[in-house]
């Protein structure tokens, strides 16, 4: 019953759970390689959850395997559900679940008592895990003292110290206001950077998983839709559902206009029946048949603007007046109403001008920033 494959940790094969008749999880298939951070990200009931708990053993799934280091902990074909506790799985949940009337020390040390360690092992343990979680100072006061992000280091130690080979952690972050949010988010990536303990993380947050994950796996209905390192999801979504969940995206309607496979296609924009005057060439493949109805995606930050200055109309630029001008320090987010009546999202980083509300620009649509999405919604690369 081992895996064949040594690299990786947890392997989840067909995996499917209903509550009352509807699928929560509707045939998830993954494979967590030793040492990475995988992050499931969705929108709220988008089953990351159940995903998890089936992982874990605190659900039972209707149908599926998963192994943990080669070692078959569910198979429903087999009736097999090894239970939770001996799966050799660390947990971190939301809410911080530690013993409150311990102290820090006693509630690390209580993780390792299930382990039967000798006390000299277990001393040297929790002093390490304390150590590395810059806990040691406050070891000895109790538990219910501590600030809401000290109370979720000591239960990120507490999994830690017991040396799982898999920690799992469901939204660890979310009950955490934004700077505390940030701050333990670059402790986390530093402390596995070090460790490199395979690790599965839950989350809606889409910046905490960006900056977390060494892959993300983006989850819809119950589905992995698509699964892949944050650069290729935010720069090549597969799905105008991931392009619109991960970052803002500018989605215009178009119409197929040119192009042939290995050169790219071209799309008359601006209204459902293409009769704007914009024509955009793209880098996307050609998927479809002239005329086809398709949707163009584009970042705001890859978009150029400039104040126009009558230049004759050209591919890949749109007319446009700017609607709101908002100065945010590091960038200035522009709404530029575009002369078909859309409004455009702009974001510009760096020292330029601020361009003032009823300036007339002209906006610039590099190729290979543009993806087309045909009406399922499919990506076209
Ligand atoms: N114990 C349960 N009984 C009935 N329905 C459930 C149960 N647990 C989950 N569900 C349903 O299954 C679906 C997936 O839920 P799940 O908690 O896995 O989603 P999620 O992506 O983790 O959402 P959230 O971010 O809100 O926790 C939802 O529709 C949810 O209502």
């Amino acid at each position: 019953m081992t895996s064949a494959d040594a690299n990786v940790s947890v392997e989840i094969t067909a995996l499917r759970k209903t509550f009352n008749g509807k699928a929560a999880v509707d045939g998830v298939d993954l494979s967590v390689r030793q040492g990475e951070t995988l992050v499931l990200l969705g929108p709220s009931g988008c089953g990351k959850t159940t995903t998890m708990r089936s992982i874990v053993g605190l659900e039972d799934p209707d149908e599926g395997r998963i192994t943990i280091d080669g070692r078959v902990v569910f198979d429903s074909s087999k009736r097999l559900h090894i239970p939770a506790n001996e799966r050799g799985i660390g947990m971190v949940f939301q809410s911080y679940a530690i013993w409150p009337h311990m102290t820090v020390r006693q509630n690390v040390q209580f993780s390792l008592k299930i382990q039967k360690l000798a006390k000299r092992e277990s001393d040297e343990r929790v002093d390490r895990t304390l150590e590395l979680l810059g806990l040691t100072e406050l070891g000895p006061r109790p538990a219910s003292l501590l600030s809401g992000g000290q109370m979720q280091r000591v239960a990120l130690a507490r999994s830690l110290a017991m040396r799982p080979s898999v920690l799992v952690l469901d939204e660890p972050l979310s009950n955490l206001d934004a700077r505390l949010r940030e701050r333990l988010r670059i402790e986390l990536k530093e402390l596995h950077e070090s460790l490199k303990t395979t690790s599965i993380y839950v989350t809606h947050d889409q910046g905490e998983a960006l900056a977390l994950a060494d892959r993300i796996g983006v989850m819809h209905d119950g589905k992995i839709v698509q699964l892949t390192d944050p650069v290729t999801l935010y720069r090549r979504p597969a799905t105008q559902f991931v392009a619109d969940f991960l970052g803002a995206t500018n989605f215009l309607p178009g119409v197929l206009a040119t192009g042939k496979d290995g050169t790219g296609c071209g799309v008359r924009w601006g209204t459902d029946d293409g009769q704007s005057a914009a024509t955009v060439q793209t880098t996307c493949p050609m998927r479809g048949a002239v005329g086809d109805k398709v949707t163009l995606s584009i970042r705001p930050e890859a978009i150029g603007i400039a104040a126009a200055g009558g230049e004759p109309a050209a591919d890949n630029t749109v007319e446009g007046v700017v609607a709101v001008a908002s100065f945010m320090g590091d960038h200035t987010q522009y709404v530029v109403e575009s002369s078909a009546g859309q409004r455009i999202q702009v974001k510009r980083t760096g020292n330029d001008d601020l361009l003032e509300r009823g300036t007339k620009v002209r906006l610039t649509l590099p190729p290979a920033a543009v993806r087309v999405f045909d009406i399922e919604g499919q990506a076209w690369y």
